[in-house]
């Protein structure tokens, strides 16, 4: 048994195979696709030249065949797919109605679903009979009660799908599940997570499950990210329109903006918080400022908050910018433990912290290829 996952983010496809007890045979990603492109399989890290998704995903293909994996010794591949819309909850086997399902919800999520889809096709086109599995990232977050995820419009305009849907969900759902095993306690009742990477968002789950988050209609809303905007007033969006057209406006907010935007050329935190420009250092404060933001709006609606954990390429290795958020939440009695937080463990707070402060490796991964192998088994 062996499942090839494929996780196409903004910025980059992460891959991995698994054997059919779930344990990881190899593991790699193509980073910083159309600039300083890289591809890491297992230690070994290359520089090389991809300049869009279709091209990373040649050469990840590339690169297992040469190690002796091609798409005919899959047994299935399993897929993230950003956006499901209102129909895909759930894990599913990807059929041709799967298939168009997911490319009408491509206008919702414009940086992902497409890659998504060109994966799925790719591997199709290569490997006719290969059986592929597709998880979504807005499925952990269908226990949001409608309060959170109605806007206040006419609701003829909610009937056609214009809600908050969230996103991210694979990896809160995985984090959900390994949080217990790492800390060594039950799941803390009220936990605020953040996924920080070049997408960024935050949750707020209670007792498991989902019951605020950040990103809305589509993964643009909210804190302030790589390329993308966040939260802005539609009315400002509305002018970019009038002044711009939509195909610009688009572009613009989707990735030109954010960390990108604010700092005038670069969007990658490892890179933004070595360079002492004033306009890089603005950015990454206002990342942090956002960020803490909109965490107290999630501790309100979940009434409190017992625990904290970061994830994604951030919230895992930038510590300044932990070391920042933690600062924004000390008069909720928050303490990082300086020490571990430098060491990059697992466990942050200190023995005098009122909330449990923990970093958790994001396992979108895993998490697709136990979905799949669930799929698998049940059928
Ligand atoms: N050691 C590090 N220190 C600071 N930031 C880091 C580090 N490693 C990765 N990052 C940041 O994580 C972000 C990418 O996160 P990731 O979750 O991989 O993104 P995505 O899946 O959305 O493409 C980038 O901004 C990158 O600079
Ligand atoms: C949904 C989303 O923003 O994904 P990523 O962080 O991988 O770009
Ligand atoms: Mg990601």
């Amino acid at each position: 048994m062996r499942i090839l996952v494929l996780n196409a983010g903004s910025s980059s496809i992460k891959f991995a195979v698994f054997d059919g007890g779930l344990d990881q045979q190899l593991a790699g990603m193509a980073e910083n696709i159309g600039s300083a492109s890289r591809l890491r399989i297992g230690d070994s890290v290359s520089d090389c030249p991809l300049i869009d998704h279709r091209a990373a995903l040649e050469a990840i293909l590339k690169a297992l065949r040469s190690r002796g994996i091609s798409p005919q010794d899959l047994t299935a591949a399993a897929h993230r797919v950003v956006h499901g819309g209102h129909r895909l909850t759930g894990p599913v086997r990807i059929t041709p109605e799967v298939r168009a399902e997911i490319s009408a919800c491509s206008p919702l999520a414009p940086l992902h679903n497409p890659h998504n889809l060109a994966a799925i096709d790719t591997l199709a086109q290569l490997a006719p009979e290969l059986p592929q599995y597709a998880s979504f990232d807005t499925s952990f977050h269908a226990t949001n009660p409608d309060v959170a995820t109605r806007y206040a419009i006419p609701r003829m305009q909610e009937t056609r799908g214009i809600r908050r849907y969230g996103f991210h969900g694979l990896s809160y759902d995985s984090l959900v599940r390994r949080l217990p095993q790492v800390s060594g306690q039950s799941l803390p009742s009220r936990l605020l997570a953040f996924h920080l990477g070049n997408g960024a968002s935050i949750c707020a789950i209670h007792n498991g499950r989902s019951v605020a988050t950040t990103m809305g209609y589509s993964p643009l809303d909210g804190l302030t990210m790589g390329t993308r905007s966040g939260g802005i007033d539609a009315n400002a969006v509305l002018r970019l329109v009038e002044e711009n057209g939509l195909e610009r406006t688009k572009a613009i907010l989707n990735h030109e903006s954010g960390l990108l935007g604010l700092s005038g050329g670069k969007s990658d935190m490892r890179n933004l918080m070595l360079d002492p420009s004033a306009d890089s250092a603005f950015a990454v404060e206002h990342f942090c400022y956002w960020t803490l933001r909109h965490a107290g709006s999630l501790i309100a609606a979940m009434e409190g908050l017992d625990a904290i954990a970061f994830t994604g390429g951030i919230g895992e290795n930038a510590i300044g910018v932990r070391a920042r958020i933690v600062r924004g939440l000390e008069w909720l009695g928050a303490r990082l433990n300086p020490d571990a937080n430098h060491a990059r463990a697992a466990q942050l707070h200190a023995a005098t912290s009122r909330v449990a402060i923990w970093a958790i490796p994001a396992e979108e991964e895993r998490m697709i290829a136990a979905n799949a192998l669930g799929l698998m088994e049940a059928a």
